[in-house]
């Protein structure tokens, strides 16, 4: 709701009132609309202020309301009244105006606000484009270069950089209401038609600006609709007049409000915010588990890896041990770490933190911290060692921590004083600039460490998500099943190319040949020589381990082409470290040659088979894995592979989008590629897959509930 009051001087004062942001319901919309016309109405007010409750000016239009039809008064109307209201009206920004919030004090005559508030139009990253007149009255007000960026990146921007662009009219470090207050009061009177953005003029698209930018933002956000329509609505803008420009704003909204991909980014919304609520099998939960503080920690082990999570913890200025063992390698990475610092910090717009970290060779150092993450290299027996060693030189009480991408958490609680005290924080690389962080909770790990490493990745400013111990966690546990079939492909006659070229369709930033050639191809062969599966004494059949296996990668690595870092691997670069993916004849013939050797026929692969079998094979293992209650819901998979494996954002994450496909059609293709493949265990349906279709295919959203019934009931 609003709330309306009279202060003396003759200025109304109306509150937005729907915590915890002021968003935009319907009860809001219709209180604002009630409160503007009664200081219309009343003759004794002269100015009029529009803040929100509890230093929140608003933080857009709610979008709980969008599951649902649209009832109370629409927004743009009510902004197009207050517009036209003869008196003037201030907007008095706190906290946050964004989205709606901002369009809402874009339609008002004046914008003062605090120098902490933050200002944006994020529709975009909603699946939507400012729709309440943003994509009007801003490049009206702003120019069209600058609306360009705000709003289809749908960035957030402070008071001072809203001040410079124009936004805003005034920024003050002291109370936001009185000052807008001082302010109307001074105004009143004044004339206001030169205020009212939607009469004024939008600069024309001189340089053909607009087309540049459409021509970027479809190779950014590849078949993401809303960036491409943000675009037209600002061509819109700078080629017709405000009414018709209004009515292309409603049209281009109303497709985007009914497409999948809104609903997909709604939902990856609220799934971020889902996750923040973790909780375990046993009961243990964000709201009944306290997080230790942390003021000291350490770092074990300075490669990359270590490296980037070294510059995380000392960003949220903890002070940092970062020991290395191996004297060449400290000398690097206390080069290094400094800078990584500097350049992150510059990035985000902090100071540098100063004398946070400390470098030592030395294990002994790490006694007086409170939580230790180790980051040495992907070996047990060496992790193992690392952990004994803790154990008895940390002081009793500190959290120990593994980085490890997919090893037995249990397995180093075990030979640690404290079980309870290990938890798994697996960062993605580079660790100080991925968003995604898997906190992953042993048989034995203690809610207070669950809550201690979860808290810590929030502070860092990543997405924490909790995941049970199995083998790869989530995020790489479905990564097998993905990366497998994408090898079967070549055998059948795929190349790399088309395979990526099918996944980067899609939506992902990189197909998985590429993304392999990045992270290097080497690991995947370490692991599979650790699991048995290839290296010497190992027949080189098809089949191992009784199920069908490629030994495809194992051959591109014997030929010592492990990806980017050696020039060579699914594709040439230029050299070592090249960034640049090109077509390698060398692939193509080698590939011709072990078909040839295998008997096997090459057969024209449409991108709809790749994407069938590379994503439904990885989305049949998250419905394991929701089984097996290693994820406690779909959103937590959702935000792991969106915020750690480039899962397109616009559908939704791996289980989401399965929803959308429909389970019964999901369901019915893995059961048609399991019976070609019937050597593949990866392709059979899962029992939690059969259930769900079995009751109706639920929407996402009811799956949680519907897995802990089962689970009651020992159906899964
Ligand atoms: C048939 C066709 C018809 C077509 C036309 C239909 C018309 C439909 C209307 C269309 C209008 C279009 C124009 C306007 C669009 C919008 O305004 S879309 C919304 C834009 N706003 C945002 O994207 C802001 C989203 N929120 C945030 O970024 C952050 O929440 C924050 C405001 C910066 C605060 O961050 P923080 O302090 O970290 O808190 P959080 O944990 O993120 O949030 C706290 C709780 O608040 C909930 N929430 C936040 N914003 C909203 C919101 N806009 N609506 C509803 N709920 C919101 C959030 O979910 C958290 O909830 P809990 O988890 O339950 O605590």
């Amino acid at each position: 709701m609003a709330t309306y009051s009279r202060l003396p001087g003759s200025v109304a004062l109306i509150t937005l009132q729907n915590p915890p942001v002021n968003a935009l319901s319907a009860a809001v919309r219709q209180g604002i609309v009630d409160t503007v016309q009664r200081a219309l109405k009343d003759p004794k007010v002269t100015s009029v202020v529009i803040c929100g409750q509890n230093g929140k000016f608003c933080g857009g239009a709610d979008i709980r309301e969008f599951a649902g039809p649209m009832l109370g008064p629409p927004l743009v109307p009510m902004i197009h009244a207050i517009e036209a209201v003869d008196k003037p009206v201030a907007a008095a920004i706190e906290g946050v105006a964004l989205g709606g919030g901002l369009e809402l004090a874009l339609g008002c005559h004046y914008r003062i606000a605090h120098s902490k508030a933050l200002l944006g139009l994020p529709e975009v990253t909603l699946g939507l484009l400012p729709g309440a007149g943003g994509s009007q009255r801003l490049p009206r007000l702003i120019g069209l270069t600058a609306a360009l960026d705000l709003i289809t990146t749908g960035r957030h921007i402070s008071a001072a950089e809203a001040l410079k662009l124009g936004i805003l009219d005034q920024v003050t470090d002291n109370n936001v209401v009185d000052q807008a207050v001082e302010f109307v009061r001074r105004v009143a009177g004044q004339p206001l038609d030169s205020r009212r953005l939607s009469t004024l003029p939008c600069p024309p698209d001189v340089d053909s600006l607009l087309d540049k930018a459409m021509v970027k933002v479809r190779q950014r956000s590849r078949g993401a609709l809303a960036p491409v329509a943000c675009v037209q609505a600002l061509m819109a803008a700078a080629s017709l007049p405000y009414t018709q420009g209004m009515e292309k704003e409603r049209e281009l909204l109303t497709t985007l409000f009914n497409s999948g991909q809104a609903r997909a980014l709604q939902y990856a919304f609220f799934s971020q915010r889902v996750v923040g609520k973790w909780s375990l099998p046993s009961g243990a939960s964000w709201d009944n588990s306290a997080a230790r503080p942390i003021s000291k920690a350490a770092v074990i082990g300075l490669g990359t890896m270590g490296r980037g999570i070294v510059v995380a913890l000392a960003l949220t200025g903890i002070s940092v041990v970062a020991v290395e063992t191996q004297e060449k390698q400290l000398a690097e990475a206390s080069q290094a770490v400094p800078a990584m610092l500097q350049r992150e910090a510059g990035r985000r717009g902090l100071a540098t933190p100063p004398g946070v970290i400390s470098f030592s060779s030395n294990l002994q150092d790490v006694s007086e911290v409170e939580l230790v993450i180790e980051a040495v290299f992907e070996d047990m027996s060496l992790k193992l060692q690392v952990f004994r060693h803790l154990t008895s030189v940390c002081r009793p009480g500190t959290l120990l921590c593994s980085n490890t991408s997919g090893l037995d958490i249990d397995q180093l609680a075990a030979v640690t004083q404290s079980p309870g005290l290990v938890v798994g924080m697996h960062f993605f690389a580079p660790a100080h600039v991925m968003k995604l962080l898997e906190v992953v909770y042993g048989p034995r790990s203690s809610p207070e460490a669950v809550a201690t490493a979860m808290q810590l990745g929030k502070r860092m400013g990543k997405v924490s998500v909790a995941v049970g111990n199995c083998p790869g966690f989530v995020g790489n546990r479905m990564l097998k099943p993905y990366l497998e079939q994408a090898n079967f492909l070549l055998e059948e006659g795929a190349t790399p190319q088309q395979v990526d070229e099918a996944l980067e369709e899609f939506g992902f930033p990189m197909g998985v040949f590429r993304m392999s050639d990045l992270s290097g191809l080497d690991v995947g062969w370490r692991i599979r020589k650790e699991a048995g599966l290839t290296g010497p004494g190992v027949e080189s059949t098809r089949t191992r381990q009784g199920r069908r296996y490629s030994p495809l990668p194992d051959q591109v690595c014997e030929a010592g082409r492990l990806g980017q870092k050696t020039g060579r691997g699914w594709y040439q670069y230029d050299g070592p470290g090249g960034r640049v993916a090109r077509s390698d004849p060398w692939v193509h013939i080698f590939l011709e040659a072990y078909r040839a050797e295998h008997d096997l026929v090459a057969r024209s692969i449409a991108p709809e088979e790749i994407l069938e079998r590379c994503l439904y094979a990885l989305i049949n293992e998250g419905f394991n894995i929701l089984q097996d209650a290693m994820a406690a819901g779909p959103e937590d998979i959702d935000a792991i592979y969106v915020f750690g494996y480039g899962w397109p954002r616009h559908h939704g994450g791996p289980m989401f989008h399965a929803g959308q496909v429909g389970l019964g059609r999901i369901l019915e293709r893995l059961q048609h590629h399991h019976h070609n493949h019937p050597d593949v265990p990866h392709l059979k349906p899962s029992t939690l897959l059969r259930r769900l279709v079995a009751v109706g295919s639920p929407p996402v959203q009811k799956w949680r509930e519907f897995i802990n019934k089962e689970r009651v009931h020992s159906q899964l």
